[in-house]
């Protein structure tokens, strides 16, 4: 291996150690920026902060003309041209040089509205000389000079904006690539790699934004080529397999690429990723924004290197747009729907058997079949089909069709999509079926052109079950390691389920992100394997940029650190199940403030093992509410852990080595204090006031401390250590019970009266209660919950069951996930398509 390959192959490695996980920054990328981006004034203003925003010194900007100056341009020649074609004493100049006038003012207003008076003096300067240049070309031979003149677009779109960063924004150089970009062959657009390379690592210099025309490039003679149709697409990521770019991003007039046309189908959804292949099919079959040759240069066979390519909206840089290149299997699963019309069948025996494949090499038909004899090919190739047929001496019979294809990795080979893609048709009657050779896709030939109506409701049978779901969980401990145990037999079970991937695991300092998706069935090994340190900026901007339709983030942590980040959550249409406490009984206006969100961003947050773990509490007292009714009293044990100790207090084990035995058990909160303090019991107080539409804070919630306080301000460990001065306290009040035949239970009580001055009166304390109460007959660890409302007054509803511990809190957990799915799967059925013509 040469020194520049094991060079090569070690950035290779780097660059996928720190891309496996998503949270890591990325390498060198390539930002293309489009004519519409570059249109006017306040089209360059957006891009300069784009820039700003996204890129740093080693990368490489490529750019188009601005607006429609190749168009004017090539205007130019043609006028030219005719004036060249017309008789001596005919001509006319005047449109000439009135076009090329217009031409020059157009910059010059750029140049003048975005430079300052130095500059902008420098920029009018040069483009003076260039259009003494063009002027020169286009009276003398222009045909040798076609692609020089169309070039200058490109020239002044970099030379501008480059200028422009150097004065706003970072050092810059422009460089015209037609300096470094050697073609060996025009009509194929096939680049010498290497001279190519080399010449533009000449060219870059270190400590400057390179800014490069797209679109032109150079022959082995010298002349000026340019790349055709999208060339500037092209030229980007040419130029990113050149420099060997992480990552290209078009920045254009629209945010991305949808499963169908959208100003067709409005219900098309934006497909976040998609595989290399898929793209490419995608840009065959008509994809107005993909084009199959721009793909090309992304992966680099020969050293395997890839480059992933972005579409990006430059109008509104903060949405997310479509990411192209090498995915796993939760990427493959996208299916789109794409048509074509203005196209021809033909049909000719020659197309039978082994010519067929000649035909395709020299015509790259939309589709052909060699058993059937056809071929589907575009109209303007009809000429040269006949001509090419003729010379075999065939026969050829043309008839005017449209397709309509559904694309996605490898459908040809996937009998459910076929089946499903057959069914969407079967009002239709196509004339043929085709797979394509790449197999991604399936086309359906059709007599008629493709209709609005039936591209809408292919699309809709084709994607309605297509939507992606992410799951996050944060907090790996006891509970967390017991849902995530959980979590392969519920994905495989609950139909809902369907389409939900693990994508992310967070501890307090360590994350695993992966947008492909993590293995469920080994998902803790792999966090221990391959998880990072991170922190929430690093977490937020990857949230913010997500590829899933819905993303949940499970909170199975005891933070309020983490809980405050819920309020971005929910600004991102983020959905949050939470066994964290912290948010759902944090202070009023905040929890009011986050309630509000998250239903102006549609967010669901569910929260149901907060109180009672699995029990159904806080379902019966939503449903108690919305059948009308009102609640007026809440009593009972919440605490799984202090019912678990009480219960099993006798004197004979001392109180503190029985708390020491549940938290090992995982009955406890992380800190026991949590629990002996009461606060845990005053916050589900709290959350479950509120679910009964109480207004109130914790501080309206009497709370009996049982931490002595010379405990209270030790670290956890500290505290355990010296769990033992809590003995006494706990003997005398047993013994003083005893006394009376009497047991002690910690009880939760809010009773609202609307005739009494103190409506409502909350305290959570430990009491003295004689041993036939309700509450002090419990299995250890069960909760119990008494509901007095307008519905059951004199005989109250009681809930009663295990309040803690790992399995029924993990249990509680994939209850609120199942909820949460199906309440999305509900919101993706809303959009039925009706047919619209
Ligand atoms: N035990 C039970 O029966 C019930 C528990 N709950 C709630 O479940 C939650 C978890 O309890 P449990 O599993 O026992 O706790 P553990 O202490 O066993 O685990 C907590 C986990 O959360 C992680 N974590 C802590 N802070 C953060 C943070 N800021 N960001 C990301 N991760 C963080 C910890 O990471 P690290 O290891 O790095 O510290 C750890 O992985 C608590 O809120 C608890 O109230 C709710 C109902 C019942
Ligand atoms: N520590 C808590 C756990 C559940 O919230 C309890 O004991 O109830």
């Amino acid at each position: 291996m040469t020194t520049e390959q094991l060079q090569a192959n070690a950035i290779d490695e780097h660059v996928d150690a720190v891309t496996h996980n998503q949270l890591a920054k990325h390498a060198t990328q390539v930002h293309k920026f489009g004519g519409s981006s570059l249109a006017t004034t306040q089209c360059i203003n957006r891009v300069l902060d784009i820039i700003r925003q996204n890129c740093q010194l080693n990368d490489v900007v490529v750019v188009s003309a601005n607006g429609d100056t190749t168009d004017n341009l090539f205007a130019l020649y043609q006028l030219a041209k005719e004036q060249r074609d017309t008789a001596l004493e005919e001509q006319d100049p005047r449109p000439l040089e009135q076009a090329l006038n217009a031409l020059k003012q157009q910059q010059e207003l750029l140049i003048n509205d975005l430079l300052n008076a130095n500059n902008a003096r420098q920029l009018t300067h040069a483009l003076k000389a260039d259009i003494e240049q063009l002027t020169t070309w286009l009276s003398g031979n222009l045909a040798a000079h076609h692609n020089d003149i169309l070039a200058y677009g490109e020239l002044w779109s970099a030379r501008l904006l480059s200028a422009l960063l150097n004065e706003k924004v970072c050092p810059s150089n422009s460089i015209d690539s037609r300096d470094f970009l050697v073609i060996d062959n025009e009509t194929h657009y096939r680049v010498d790699s290497a001279k190519s390379a080399a010449q533009l690592r000449q060219r870059k210099q270190f400590g400057k934004l390179a800014v490069i025309t797209g679109y032109i490039c150079r022959d082995e003679q010298g002349h000026t080529c340019t790349l055709g149709r999208n060339g500037s697409d092209y030229s980007a990521t040419i130029v990113a397999s050149l420099v060997r770019a992480s990552n290209v991003t078009l920045w254009t007039d629209v945010d991305g690429i949808y499963s169908a046309d959208p100003r067709i189908v409005p219900n098309a959804r934006k497909l976040h990723r998609l595989p290399n292949g898929v793209a490419k099919e995608l840009g065959r079959l008509g994809n107005p924004v993909l084009h199959a040759k721009t793909l090309l240069p992304l992966i680099n066979q020969t050293t395997d290197h890839h480059t992933h390519l972005h579409v990006a909206s430059s109008f509104d840089s903060e949405v997310i747009g479509t990411e192209i290149g090498k995915f796993g299997q939760i990427a493959k699963q996208e299916l789109s729907v794409t048509y074509l019309n203005d196209l021809l069948i033909a049909q000719s025996e020659c197309f039978l058997g082994e010519y067929c494949a000649k035909a395709c090499e020299t015509f790259s038909p939309i589709c052909s079949n060699d058993k059937q004899g056809f071929m589907v090919i575009n109209q303007s190739q009809q000429k040269a089909l006949s001509q090419w047929l003729a010379s075999h001496d065939t026969e050829v019979t043309f008839k005017p069709v449209g397709i309509i294809a559904t694309v996605g990795h490898k459908v040809a080979e996937r009998g459910d999509i076929k089946a499903r893609f057959k069914r969407s048709l079967k009002s239709t009657k196509p004339l043929h079926l085709v797979n394509s050779d790449n197999a991604h896709s399936v086309i359906a030939v059709l007599t008629e052109p493709c209709t609005t109506e039936l591209l809408n409701n292919v699309h809709h049978d084709m994607t309605k079950d297509a939507r992606h779901i992410g799951l996050v969980v944060a907090g790996l401990g006891n509970i967390g390691q017991r849902f995530l145990e959980l979590l392969p037999a519920q994905l495989n079970r609950v139909y809902a389920l369907e389409n939900t991937h693990l994508v992310g695991l967070l501890s307090s300092s360590k994350a695993l992100i992966n947008n492909d998706g993590l293995d469920v069935s080994q998902a803790m090994t792999l966090f221990e394997q391959e998880a990072q340190g991170y922190d929430h900026e690093q977490l937020l901007s990857w949230l913010s940029h997500h590829p899933y339709d819905e993303l949940i983030v499970v909170d199975i942590t005891p933070s309020e650190e983490f809980s405050l980040l819920y309020e971005q959550f929910f600004t991102q249409g983020i959905h949050v199940i939470g066994a964290n406490k912290w948010a759902a009984s944090s202070p009023t206006a905040h929890f009011n403030h986050l309630k509000k969100l998250s239903a102006e961003h549609n967010s669901l947050w569910l929260g149901n093992t907060t109180v009672g773990a699995g029990l159904p509490i806080n379902f019966a007292i939503d449903d108690l509410r919305q059948s009308g009714d009102e609640i007026n009293q809440i009593a009972g044990i919440f605490s799984g852990t202090l019912s678990w100790l009480f219960e099993t207090y006798d004197g004979s084990t001392s109180f503190s080595s029985l708390m020491l035995d549940a938290l090992s058990q995982g009955i406890t909160e992380p800190d026991p204090r949590e629990d002996l303090s009461g606060r845990d019991v005053q916050r589900k107080l709290l959350i479950l006031a509120r679910k009964a539409g109480f207004e109130l804070s914790l501080d309206d919630i009497a709370c009996q401390n049982l931490v002595p306080e010379p405990l209270q301000g030790l670290s956890t460990q500290a505290f355990l250590e010296q769990a033992a001065a809590l003995d006494d306290f706990f003997a005398q009040k047993l013994q003083e019970a005893n006394e009376q035949n009497a047991c002690i239970r910690y009880v939760a009580r809010l009773q609202y009266d609307d005739i009494a001055e103190a409506k409502l009166t909350a305290k959570v304390s430990l009491e003295v209660l004689p041993a036939t109460d309700a509450f002090a007959n419990l299995t250890p660890c069960d909760n119990i919950f008494l509901i007095n409302s307008r519905w059951y007054q004199e005989n109250p509803l009681i809930i009663r069951g295990p309040g803690a511990g790992r399995d029924v809190t993990a249990g509680g957990l994939h209850s609120d996930l199942v909820t949460i799915c199906q309440q999305l799967a509900n919101k993706q059925n809303q959009v039925k398509i009706k047919g619209i013509n």
